[in-house]
């Protein structure tokens, strides 16, 4: 039996020569050849993100084609997996706060610390997205529910209709 991983085109790392070999050039460009907007290119230029990482490279294209697709990805610590998803969910949520009944994206992590990480990193990004435009609108709005905390704490948050 055949035990090689055969990885999709859209996930090959060498995704990553195909953004570089295209040459894109002026700050943003990579980002821009992985179909990342320009709210978003803004905001992480903002932080200096200049390029994508390599698993980045790999996950956002096809978490922002359509249809989306599914990604399993696995990169060692350090390497950029948030970003790796919530660029694309942010891509897809939009930076303002939609009145629904349920949240529309859920993030499950292992930990408190990395959940409060990874509030952080969001929120960053989303105003990074919003900052400067002058906009009337909400903001999207956050809820980070973890265990040990209050059940009625956690339920207010939930009953804000957060989007995440
Ligand atoms: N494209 C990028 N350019 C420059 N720095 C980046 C980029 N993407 C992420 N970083 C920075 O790299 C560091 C590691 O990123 P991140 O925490 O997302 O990695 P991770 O793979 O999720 O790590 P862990 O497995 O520990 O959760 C962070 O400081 C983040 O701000």
């Amino acid at each position: 039996m055949d035990e090689s991983i055969n990885i999709p085109s859209w996930a090959d790392q060498s995704g990553s020569e195909l953004v570089q070999s295209s040459k894109p050039k002026g700050p943003g460009s990579q980002w821009k050849a992985l179909n990342v907007g320009p709210d978003m290119i803004r905001s992480l230029l903002l932080r200096k993100f200049k390029n994508p990482t390599p698993i980045q490279r790999a996950s956002i294209p096809g978490a922002l084609s359509t249809p989306p697709r599914d990604i399993l990805a696995m990169a060692r610590t350090g390497s950029g997996k948030t970003l790796g998803y919530m660029i694309p969910l942010l891509e897809r949520l939009g930076s303002t706060h939609s009145p629904s009944t349920s949240p529309r994206a859920l993030v499950m992590c292992p930990s408190r610390e990395l959940a409060m990480q990874i509030l952080t990193v969001g929120k960053d990004l989303a105003r990074g997205m919003t900052k400067g435009k002058g906009k009337e609108t909400e903001n999207l709005k956050w809820a980070l529910i973890m265990g040990g905390e209050s059940m009625e704490g956690q339920f207010e948050k939930m009953s804000k209709s957060p989007d995440m």
